[in-house]
């Protein structure tokens, strides 16, 4: 998708030469992650972090050299993708199923940049069901305190048994009705004994780019 390129692209423009850069998941900043590599070739020097095994892979493809939390204090700014996107910078992520590896790589960052096609942009975070990443001990009971929630779920599945996050967990997809208030269920959500963590990323984008009606490329800040 042309719109995916054009705003992965755009985000290398935020990565400047010695950075340590956080490194998202998803088919938006694949884009990124190509166009770095591409810089480097060209003199670039950044170091990477990645948010799941296949951007590991990618980044690895791209000749981008890779850091662990061992190896560094702070990551200079960290690029990702989302599922959706409200209009406080709110943000449903883990679609591919990354998001607990991308929500503390994107809170180690000074500066956390999410590309998203104008698809992505919704009044109110919701339609896209969010992604829960829960431990497997359990799962029924944590589905149904879930479910308490408001929630219509489904255990993740993958070639004929649940799905499994890079961090051996599952993760259930929740589908509520329009989330009008996500800082509350964020909270509610981490509560629940068993979730490891969800993908509402509340007040932590600092910048979002994307498309406007015009195709024209636009960089939203959270105010
Ligand atoms: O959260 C994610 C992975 O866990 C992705 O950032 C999100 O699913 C968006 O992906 P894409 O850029 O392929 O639409």
């Amino acid at each position: 998708m042309i719109e995916k390129k054009i705003v992965g692209e755009k985000a290398v423009e935020f990565i400047k030469d010695g950075m340590t850069v956080g490194l998202g998941t998803g088919s938006t900043v694949y884009y990124t992650i190509m166009k770095l590599g591409q810089l480097m070739k060209e003199g670039l020097s950044i170091k990477g972090v990645p948010t799941s095994i296949q951007t590991e892979q990618l980044a690895n493809e791209c000749g981008i050299p890779l850091v662990t939390f061992k190896e560094i204090n702070h990551i200079d700014v960290t690029i990702d993708g989302a599922d959706e996107v409200d209009p406080q910078l709110s943000l449903i992520k883990g679609g591919g199923g990354a998001l607990l590896r991308e929500k503390i790589i994107a809170r180690a960052a000074k500066s956390f940049i999410v590309v998203a096609d104008p698809a992505k942009m919704v009044d109110y975070l919701g339609a896209f069901p969010l992604p829960i990443e829960v431990v497997p001990f359990g799962v029924e009971m944590t589905n149904k305190q879930i479910r308490l929630l408001g929630a219509e779920t489904k255990i993740r599945s993958a070639n004929n048994g649940p799905y499994k996050s890079d961090n051996g967990n599952y993760i259930i997809d929740a589908k509520f009705p329009n989330i009008l208030d996500p800082v509350t269920l964020e909270q509610k959500l981490n509560m629940i004994p068993g979730v490891v963590e969800n993908g509402l990323f509340n007040q932590m984008a600092d910048a979002v780019i994307t498309l406007n009606a015009d195709k024209q490329i636009v960089v939203k800040n959270r105010s």
